[in-house]
C-alpha cells in the first residue's frame, strides 16, 4: 500500500484517453474513471461536495479554513519496531494521499488493480462525492520525540523502552510538556493520547470517514489506528462570514473565537513564532478533549440556571449583561440591590474569558458527538472539543481557570490528547519535512 504515482496517475490517463475515445459530448464518461480529477468541473459546479480547500500553503489546513460540519479525528500509535526511514516513508504516503483525498480524487491507482485479485488502492465509498471541502491536518505526539514513557496518556499503549524512538529527542519543542491531570479529569487511555493524530473534516461525514480509512490503510505495517472520534455539527465559527452554532446543550457556542480575519490574533494567540524551533514555525498545538455531557440532567435545569451557568442568554446568546450576541460581557456590572454580579462568578464565560487567563486565547474548532447511548436510557453524547494555541500552556491556564465552573456538574473530560502540528506544506514537500532535515 501507499506507493503513490506522481503527476497523473495511470487511473487518471485512462479516464481521458476513455472519455476521449466515447465522447465526452454524448456524455460517457465511465463511472469507474470518473473521479474529481477525470472531470475538471467538479471544484466549480456549485453542486454539493465541489468545494475544495488547497492542502499546501503557509499553514496547515483545517485551522482557519471555515469550520465545516463533520469530522473524523483519528490518534494513531507508531508500531513496534517502526524505524525513523518507516515514519519518513508513511509521512510522504499520507501526503501524496491526502493532497488527492482533498481534491476529491481516489487514492494510489483508485478502485480498479491492474490484477483483479488485488484489493483497490482506494476504497471507494468517497468516489463521485467530490472533495467536500475535505481538509486534513496532521500532528506529532509528544511520544514521538521522548517515546512512550510511563504516565504519558497514551492510546492504551504498552510503554516503550527506548526513550529516542525515531532521533527526535532533541527536536523536541521546550514548551511541548504533557498536558497535566486537571480536577474532575475521569480519562480513558483507550480515546487519549497518541503518537501522531490526523483531524479531517468536510461538509459530508462519508468524505471524511474515507479520508481516515484510506490513510489508515496506507499506514498498515508501519503505524495502526490507536482510537478515532465522529463529530457533527461544528460548535464554533472561524470565519466571521459563518453563523454561530448550537452545542448540545443547545446554546451557540463560538461566538467570542479568534477568526481567521483576525490576522493579528492569528500571530498573536494561535501561530507559533520564533520561540519554536523552526519545523514548528506557523503550526499551532492542538488540544483534544473528549467530554461528555450529562443532557438529561441538563434538560431538568431552569432556562434561568442554565443561562446563569453560561453567562450568556440561550436564544440569543447574548452576555447577561448586554442585548446582542457580539455585546463584550461587563463582568463589574452589578444586579440593583444586592449587589451581586450580573454574571456569576462562577460563570463559564466569565472563567474562560482573556481577562481571567493573562489575555491568553485559543481557536476553538470543536463537534458535537453521540456515541449511541447506555442500558439506562442515556445518550452517550457530549462536546469533542479541540483548540488550536500558540502554546500548551494557554489551555492549561484556562482549563485550571474553569476549576470553580458552574458547567462541571453537568460534564466530565474523558478523553484527551495533545499535538505539535508543524507549519504549513510548501510544493513537493511532505508533512514535517523540516523536522527531519
Ligand atoms: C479549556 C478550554 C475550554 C473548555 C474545555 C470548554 C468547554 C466547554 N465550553 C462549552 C460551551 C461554551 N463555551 C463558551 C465560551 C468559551 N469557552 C472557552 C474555553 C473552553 N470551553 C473559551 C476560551 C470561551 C470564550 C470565552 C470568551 O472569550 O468570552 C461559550 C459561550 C459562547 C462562545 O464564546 O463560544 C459556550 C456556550 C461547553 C458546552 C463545554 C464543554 C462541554
Ligand atoms: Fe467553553
Amino acid at each position: 500500500m501507499g506507493g503513490e504515482t506522481p503527476g497523473t496517475s495511470r487511473r487518471q490517463l485512462l479516464g481521458l484517453v476513455g472519455a476521449g475515445a466515447i465522447g465526452l459530448a454524448a456524455g460517457g464518461v465511465g463511472g469507474a474513471v470518473a473521479t474529481a480529477a477525470a472531470r475538471p468541473d467538479a471544484h466549480a459546479t456549485g453542486r454539493p461536495g465541489a468545494g475544495a480547500v488547497p492542502f499546501r500553503g503557509t499553514h496547515q489546513a483545517g485551522i482557519v479554513t471555515p469550520a465545516q460540519d463533520r469530522l473524523h479525528f483519528a490518534a494513531f500509535s507508531m508500531n513496534p519496531g517502526a524505524t525513523r526511514s518507516d515514519l519518513v516513508a508513511l509521512l510522504k504516503d499520507w501526503t501524496a494521499a491526502a493532497e488527492r483525498l482533498t481534491r476529491g480524487e481516489e487514492v494510489g491507482d483508485g478502485m480498479e488493480p491492474d490484477n483483479a485479485l488485488l484489493p483497490p488502492d482506494d476504497t471507494g465509498e468517497a468516489t463521485g462525492l467530490g472533495p467536500g471541502n475535505l481538509t486534513i491536518t496532521f500532528g506529532f505526539g509528544r511520544s514521538l520525540f521522548v517515546g512512550r514513557q510511563g504516565g504519558d496518556q497514551q492510546g492504551g499503549e504498552q510503554p516503550s523502552p527506548d526513550p529516542d524512538p525515531f532521533g527526535l529527542r532533541s527536536r523536541l519543542p521546550r514548551e511541548f510538556e504533557p498536558l497535566p491531570s486537571f480536577a474532575f479529569d475521569l480519562l480513558d487511555d483507550t480515546q487519549s493520547g497518541g503518537d501522531l493524530c490526523v483531524q479531517a473534516c468536510a461538509d459530508d461525514p462519508q468524505i471524511a470517514v474515507h479520508a481516515i480509512r484510506n490513510l489508515s490503510r496506507i499506514a498498515a505495517g508501519r503505524a495502526h489506528l490507536a482510537w478515532s472520534q465522529l463529530g457533527f455539527g461544528r460548535t464554533a465559527s472561524t470565519s466571521r462570514a459563518q453563523d454561530t452554532p448550537r452545542n448540545l446543550f443547545g446554546f451557540k457556542d463560538g461566538t467570542a473565537n479568534v477568526m481567521a480575519e483576525d490576522t493579528a490574533g492569528l500571530a498573536e494567540h494561535i501561530w507559533v513564532g520564533d520561540e519554536a524551533p523552526a519545523w514548528l514555525r506557523g503550526g499551532s498545538y492542538l488540544v483534544a478533549r473528549k467530554i461528555q455531557m450529562t443532557i438529561e440532567t441538563w434538560d431538568r435545569s431552569s432556562l434561568g440556571e442554565q443561562e446563569r451557568i453560561f453567562g450568556r442568554t440561550k436564544r440569543e446568546g447574548a452576555p447577561l449583561t448586554g442585548h446582542g450576541e457580539f455585546d463584550a460581557p461587563d463582568f463589574a456590572a452589578a444586579l440593583p440591590g444586592s449587589g451581586e454580579p450580573v454574571i456569576d462568578v462562577a460563570a463559564h464565560v466569565r472563567l474562560a474569558h482573556p481577562a481571567q487567563n493573562r489575555g491568553r486565547r485559543m481557536l476553538r474548532r470543536g463537534y458535537n458527538y453521540v456515541d449511541g447511548s447506555n442500558g439506562l436510557g442515556q445518550l452517550g453524547a457530549g462536546l469533542f472539543f479541540i483548540s488550536f494555541q500558540r502554546s500548551p500552556d494557554t489551555f492549561v491556564r484556562v482549563q485550571r481557570s474553569l476549576q470553580p465552573d458552574l458547567l462541571n456538574e453537568y460534564i466530565r473530560h474523558i478523553g484527551s490528547g495533545l499535538w505539535a502540528v508543524p507549519g504549513g506544506i510548501g510544493p513537493g514537500e511532505y508533512v514535517g519535512q523540516a523536522l527531519f532535515e
